[in-house]
């Protein structure tokens, strides 16, 4: 289990990550999902005990990383962004010295490299030097290194980075494969691939913890939306006397009209009473559907915010 208390990073006069605080279960796939910049690195690293934070703790299996940081990595695996690797290695000779560096002892290393490239799949390509190796393959050495020690937590930093549809399908799998015995948690700016693998999103925003989903709890939203010409002090009372409507409440208005979320339990049912409704008061219906509450749509409200944010800063400066 990971437990992440009030975390922050300064870099200097920025603040990479402020006060995130989340924890993981054993056995769950978390998508660390933010834009460039997002601080999504600077948690990893000081998950993995590569970088000290400024602020708050973090425990793994209930070690505390800053005062059992060695005992604390021995149950951790980590690809870093742009894994670095000796090009000049082969890649039984890259594993080998990765395994040493791990505390392996020479007894262990045999079976723990074995076990890595069979399921890595870099059979073929063992004795290759590094140099020559597709991106791809390259990335799934940096996997092969970081499961040797059979850890218990995996951390990969935008893994299938710069590869190619063939290769992100085959890490993809590769992934949920790994996943049968490990926490995992999956730092990407890509959607799709939160979607495909994750069975919960963290997204990061400016440094701070924007939202902490599972993905089936996404889109389970159950009120609808629906825009009018008809100001909120007639249309409201209207709205929430309507039959199966728990609360109406005005969502925004603008040159489009006024938009109002009604809370209900069956939208199915509802929205052909709120229609008919509207037509009967003579009301213009400008727009009526469920609200839409997926990962695209939440994503999306932390990009405008962002350049909104990023367009106060252009206009402030
Ligand atoms: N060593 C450093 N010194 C100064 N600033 C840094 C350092 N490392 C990161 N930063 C800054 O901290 C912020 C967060 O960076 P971080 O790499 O954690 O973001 P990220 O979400 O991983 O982005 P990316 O997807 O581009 O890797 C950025 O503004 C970055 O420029």
């Amino acid at each position: 289990m990971i437990e992440v208390h009030h975390l922050s990073r300064h870099y200097g006069a920025l603040k990479a990550v402020q006060d995130v605080s989340f924890s993981i279960n054993t056995g769950e796939i978390v998508g660390l999902l933010g834009h460039n910049g997002a601080g999504k690195t600077t948690i990893m690293k000081m998950l993995t005990g590569y970088l000290e934070p400024s602020a708050g703790t973090i425990r793994i299996d209930g070690l505390d990383i800053a005062e059992q940081r060695r005992a604390a990595q021995r149950q951790i695996g980590y690809l870093p962004e742009n894994c670095p690797l000796y090009p000049e290695m082969t890649v039984l000779d890259s594993l080998d010295y990765q395994a040493s560096l791990l505390g392996l002892t020479p007894a262990q290393r045999p079976v723990a490299i074995r076990r890595a490239v069979e399921r890595t799949e870099l059979g073929a390509k063992a004795t290759a030097t590094i140099g020559t190796l597709s991106r791809g393959y390259r990335q799934r050495v940096g996997v092969a290194q970081a499961i040797l020690h059979e850890p218990r937590i995996l951390i990969l930093d935008e893994p299938t980075n710069g590869l190619d549809p063939a290769q992100i399908q085959h890490m993809r799998a590769l992934v949920r494969e790994l996943a049968r015995d490990a926490t995992l948690i999956i730092s990407t700016h890509i959607l799709q691939e939160v979607e495909a693998v994750c069975g919960r999103v963290l997204i990061m925003r400016g440094g701070q913890l924007a939202l902490d989903s599972r993905l089936d709890a996404l889109g389970q939203q159950p009120r609808l939306v629906i825009t009018l010409d008809c100001a909120p002090d007639v249309a409201l009372p209207v709205l929430h006397a309507l039959d199966g409507i728990t609360a109406a409440t005005l969502l925004d208005a603008d040159d489009l009209g006024y938009r109002f979320a009604l809370e209900t339990a069956d939208a199915q049912t509802v929205a052909p009473r709120v229609a008919r409704a509207a037509c009967e008061h003579g009301w213009s219906l400008l727009g009526l559907e469920r609200e839409r509450h997926d990962l695209e749509a939440l994503f999306g409200a932390v990009t405008l915010e962002r350049m909104e944010l990023n367009s106060s800063l252009a206009t402030n400066a």
